[in-house]
């Protein structure tokens, strides 16, 4: 907050919470522009971080910068990701508890990259030991491999992940990363057979046939070029290969190793890669009686060779039914159409499933084995709320969760904030805000709510159609507040909604869903002789996820929403028990663009990522709050009691400092260790006053301080002078002291050579007395007669 209070003069502020006008969204937008256009793209809102996607390199992910955050004081330094995951760590290590850091936005805002950077940080600055290298390499390459099997190009990102990740990192006693642990969220797997004008499939497909070697793709089948495969070419993308794929395959096949995957596994994974690439170019004809028969055989016979299925089985199941009737199981023919969806069926469920094979043989690498405690950092990288020009099944699912997610948020946050208040002996009234639990309920209320309904459609026998769901909502959730259909709306809302649409008013808006696909989606079905051929497939990664499906699945089969609902509700739990940190990524424009803030798109997600009633939550209260050690710490000077020191409590101390400044009462309130203040302008005052005292301090010491040189530099020379002068004065002393012992002696000399010639009297040669008195310069003559005058 100090680095905050410093810097807000220069690029906007760095906390929102800072604000003045905190209820103006043009105000939040202009300091977000502001500090985006000098490429400032972190802004807290207390502690929650908005990240905008700078669309460039910038040089703030150096070792140097995790270094410069490691172990300080949030508030202290600019915002920053390393700041957030800072915090959590320390948190973490000092009450040995739990944490997750919610990355939330659209697509392309930037919250895989969050992510990444986030757990290289933990990678670099946490201790680990030679053995703890394994597993922070298999953390870190376990990025590279899920993004190959579940990232592709969109329009709106050329690297999106099709799927919501949480990752659990697990740490010792001693903050070193252990382990880990991941959870995956409904992968895409339409895409696998369709994508959208201008989009890829999954990556993997690219990587394999630009990155693999020719014995690979001879072995699999396959020809290097993607023009050949029916899947690959449904969205028309300009540029099919991305200059990284030959890349990432290299990253990919390094990862596999580090990651234990054996030769074997490789061996039928690629299969199976292999297997969607041939399932897609099998066309089918009519045959006499109408039915589907397969065109060319060549596919076909790479399918059964790569899934370890018998050919003649393979092409039964893809052209014909089983079904029961009475107490008889027969095979029905296909017709075309149905024999393309069966195809199509195969290629999305053998690739779902082998998704959900690697993200477990991934965890099964990066667990840890010992059973001592650990604490955990998770980090949740989930699809923001989505709304195209068509929204189907998936946008749905993915509102949906976006709903669940914004109401754990608005919970916790608001629990969060109320904790401390009660904890603080503080009364606040609670801010109104919308609670969208009303949303949930209308999708995931038993019985009654759409998700239900779907099911019901699903399941019950007879012909229930897209259009019969429809029906059935306006039927069951018709008059709630939040579901609109063409059929209940008024006259002016009815034409913006198709016969087939359903319209939900979300808390981020509304959506229009068209219900055409989500009963044949929600089913997500197999027919059950295909099932039983996979079953007894001989690819190790088939067998097992059909086989451990039809185990799961013998009572009823769970539909697509409902295993995303109990995911979600699960998830919910998981977060709950952990202290939460967030990170809310905006996309500044559609282009992909550096420095283009585009203010409609960006007013957009800051209405849905909620960042105004975060806001609006966080400042409720009280704008800014602080321990009283460290307010006094701060500010002691601005109060002559406080300062240079304060010896009582800290507490009275704080009361002293603020009633000397004249703080009025509506603007503070002291809890039981930390003093809250309501308005920024009241901390901007006592900020201001701060930097003025600051500044006064600082000549007084400048001038003090050339005060004690110029004393300490007078004293010098003086102690000098007195000493050079007493030498001076001894050295003439010694002299003519030296001087008259020698004349005397020289006389006395000079009166004994006259006198007795006695031994001990006997005069001393003029050369010895000389070399005694004064060896180097002794004339007889001469000196005799000076000092003999001297003596006068
Ligand atoms: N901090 C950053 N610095 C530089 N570039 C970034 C940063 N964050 C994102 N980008 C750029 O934006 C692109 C999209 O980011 P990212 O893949 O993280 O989006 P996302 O929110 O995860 O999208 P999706 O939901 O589609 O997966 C990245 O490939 C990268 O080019």
């Amino acid at each position: 907050m100090e680095g905050a209070l410093i810097a807000r003069d220069r690029v906007g502020v760095q906390d929102f919470v800072l604000l003045d006008s905190h209820t103006s969204e043009a105000a939040f937008l202009n300091n977000l522009r502001k500090r985006y256009q000098e490429n400032l793209i972190y802004t807290y809102i207390g502690t929650l971080l908005v990240s905008v996607n700078p669309y460039k390199e910038l040089d703030i992910y150096t070792v140097t910068q995790m270094q410069l955050y490691r172990g300080v004081n949030f508030f202290e330094l600019p915002p920053h990701l390393y700041a957030i995951a800072d915090n959590a760590y320390r948190v973490m290590c000092s009450e040995y508890n739990n944490h997750f850091i919610l990355i939330s936005g659209e697509s392309g805002a930037g919250k895989t990259e969050a992510s990444k950077k986030i757990l290289q940080y933990y990678a670099v600055t946490c201790p680990t030991t030679e053995q703890l290298q394994i597993v922070r390499d298999r953390l870190l390459l376990s990025n590279p491999v899920l993004e190959a099997f579940g990232n592709a190009k969109t329009l709106r990102n050329d690297n999106s992940s099709r799927f919501g990740k949480y990752m659990d990192i697990q740490f010792d006693f001693k903050g070193a990363p252990v382990g880990g642990h991941i959870l995956s969220y409904l992968i895409e797997k339409s895409r696998v057979v369709h994508q959208n004008h201008g989009e890829r499939n999954f990556h993997i497909f690219y990587q394999l046939l630009e990155g693999g070697d020719k014995d690979l793709l001879c072995w699999l089948g396959l020809e290097r070029n993607p023009q050949k495969y029916a899947y690959l070419i449904q969205g028309r993308c300009a540029k099919v290969f991305s200059i990284n794929d030959k890349n990432d395959w290299k990253i990919v096949r390094k990862a596999f190793s580090i990651i234990d995957f054996t030769e074997k596994d490789l061996e039928h994974l690629f299969g199976i890669v292999a297997s969607v690439l041939h399932l897609g170019n099998i066309q089918f004809e009519e045959d006499s009686n109408g039915h589907a028969i397969i065109r060319d055989g060549t596919q076909i016979k790479w399918i059964s060779k790569l899934l370890g299925v018998h050919l003649s089985i393979l092409q039964e199941a893809l052209t014909h039914r089983k079904i029961e009737a009475r107490s008889e199981e027969v095979l029905s023919p296909l017709n075309v159409d149905l024999a393309f969806c069966a195809r199509d069926a195969v290629a999305k469920a053998i690739y779902g499933r082998t998704f959900t094979w690697l993200v477990n043989k991934i965890n099964g690498s990066l667990a840890n084995k010992d059973s001592t405690r650990k604490t955990v950092i998770g980090l949740l990288d989930i699809y923001g709320f989505e709304v195209l020009d068509t929204n189907s099944f998936e946008q749905f699912c993915i509102n949906y969760c976006n709903e669940k997610l914004q109401q754990l948020l608005i919970e916790m946050t608001l629990k969060a904030e109320q904790e401390e208040y009660e904890l603080e002996g503080i009364e606040w009234e609670p801010i109104p805000y919308f609670n969208n639990k009303i949303i949930c309920d209308l999708v995931e209320q038993k019985h009654k709510g759409i998700i239900s309904i779907l099911d019901e459609e699903c399941l019950r026998p007879g012909e229930a159609t897209d259009l019969s769901f429809l029906e059935k909502l306006e039927e069951k959730v018709g008059d709630h507040a939040h579901f609109v259909t063409r059929k209940l709306a008024d006259q002016k809302t009815r034409k913006s909604i198709d016969w087939v649409d359903f319209r939900l008013l979300h808390y981020a808006g509304e959506v229009t869903y068209c219900a055409v696909g989500f009963l044949e989606k929600n089913n997500d079905l197999l027919y059950r002789n295909l099932k039983e051929v996979l079953c007894n497939s001989k690819n190790g990664i088939i067998r097992d996820c059909f086989l451990l499906s039809e185990l799961d699945n013998r009572r009823r089969p769970e539909t697509v929403a409902t295993q995303f609902k109990n995911s979600l509700t699960s998830l919910i739990e998981i977060l709950m028990s952990k202290e939460p940190s967030y990170v809310r990524c905006i996309k500044p424009n559609e282009n992909k663009e550096p420095g283009k803030f585009d203010d409609y798109l960006i007013r957009h997600q800051v209405k849905y990522l909620g960042l105004m009633e975060h806001l609006r939550v966080r400042r409720a209260g009280f704008a800014y709050r602080r321990k009283y050690e460290l307010f006094l710490q701060r500010y002691k000077s601005l109060c002559p009691a406080t300062w240079p020191h304060w010896h009582g409590p800290a507490a009275e101390g704080v009361e002293r400092l603020i009633k000397h400044i004249g703080y009025k009462p509506e603007e503070y309130k002291l809890g039981r260790t930390k003093i809250f203040i309501r308005f920024p302008k009241t901390l901007f005052a006592t900020e201001d006053a701060f930097e003025y005292r600051k500044h006064l301090l600082v000549s007084r010491l400048q001038a003090k301080y050339k005060g004690c040189l110029g004393k300490r530099a007078y004293q010098k020379k003086r102690k000098a002078a007195i000493k050079l002068e007493a030498c001076w004065r001894g050295a003439l002393a010694r002299k003519e002291a030296k001087k008259r012992m020698w004349a005397v002696q020289i006389i006395r000399n000079a009166a004994c050579a006259v006198q007795l010639p006695h031994e001990a009297q006997r005069p001393r040669s003029k050369k010895r007395l000389g070399q005694e008195l004064a060896p180097a310069s002794f004339h007889p003559g001469r000196d005799i007669r000076d000092a003999t005058e001297n003596l006068h």
